[in-house]
């Protein structure tokens, strides 16, 4: 399955496939008059994972909240599942994991977990909500850790809560902003291999923000490249090799080219206004 991504608008693809689950059309953000996203059009397929990866302050967050419906575009327009992003969040389609995992501070794990779907969901009862807290907390590998509160947690533990907390509303869509961007390599890349492991078994489609060039070439089937001033996908890449993956494709000789190949991409990509 290939993600249709379109650099330019004279670039532009006739029809978006039946099977994209996001799609973005023409994405322009304005903010204090500046120009901070230029026409990003992005296309992701149901299931898929997809990272978006480039020089900071090229845009990335804007654009993952601008398919949250955090952020309205100055032009153009997103749909997921054929739904605009505030009515897609409304309906409980859309997860969001941040770098913080901004954990209740006197809610233990399960309640952490649980919160959101409490909120989104008021019908379910506290032992509802409880089981499926658990549920999740098992999901992340953290089932033996439900009655512990943040400040027991280590980061990567309270990131796990995060993911759980997200999941728990059984959204289509996981929007991932640099959510491993505060841990230690070691933690980052069991992290990221545990996310791995529930995409492929939840099945759900997720767009990671990540600095980690390692990180987006593990993880995903597709990689954008963001340039700067103004923000735009100035380059992707396919990344073709096969699932499961597990941490030792980081030593295949199809990574490693990979690497050097996306390392030169985002090279470009930090010159500001340079040719997409
Ligand atoms: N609310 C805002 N007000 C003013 N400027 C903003 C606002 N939100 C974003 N920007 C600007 O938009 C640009 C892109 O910011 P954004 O956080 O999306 O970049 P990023 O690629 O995610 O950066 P990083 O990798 O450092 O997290 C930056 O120049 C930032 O200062």
């Amino acid at each position: 399955m290939r993600i249709e991504t379109i650099r330019a608008a004279g670039d532009r693809p006739a029809h978006i496939r039946h099977d994209d689950l996001i799609s973005a059309k023409g994405i322009s953000v304005v903010i204090a008059r500046q120009l901070i996203l230029q026409n990003i059009d992005l296309s992701v397929p149901k299931g898929s994972f997809v990272s978006l990866i480039g020089p900071s302050g090229c845009g990335k967050s804007t654009l993952l909240k601008v398919l949250a419906g955090l952020v309205q575009p100055t032009q153009g327009s997103v749909s997921i599942a054929g739904l605009a992003p505030v009515e897609a969040a409304r309906k409980r389609m859309i997860g969001l994991v941040f770098q913080d995992a901004n954990l209740l501070p006197w809610k233990n794990a399960v309640d952490n977990a649980s919160m959101l779907l409490g909120i989104a969901d008021k019908s379910l009862s506290r032992s509802d909500l409880r089981a499926r807290g658990q549920e999740m907390l098992e999901l992340v590998g953290l089932g033996d850790s439900a009655h512990k509160r943040p400040n027991e947690l280590s980061g990567g533990m309270r990131q796990r809560v995060a993911i759980a907390r997200a999941l728990a509303l059984d959204p289509a869509v996981l929007l991932m902003d640099e959510p491993f961007g505060a841990l230690d390599a070691i933690t980052r890349d069991s992290m990221g291999q545990s996310l791995l492991e529930i995409w492929q078994r939840t099945g759900k489609t997720i767009v990671l923000v990540t600095h980690s060039i390692d990180e987006a070439i593990h993880l995903s089937r597709h990689v954008h490249v963001l340039g700067i001033k103004p923000g735009r996908i100035t380059e992707s890449l396919d990344i073709a090799l096969p699932y499961p993956r597990d941490l030792s494709v980081t030593e295949d000789p199809e990574f490693v080219r990979l690497v050097v190949q996306l390392r030169t991409m985002l090279r470009s990509s930090h010159q500001p206004g340079g040719a997409s």
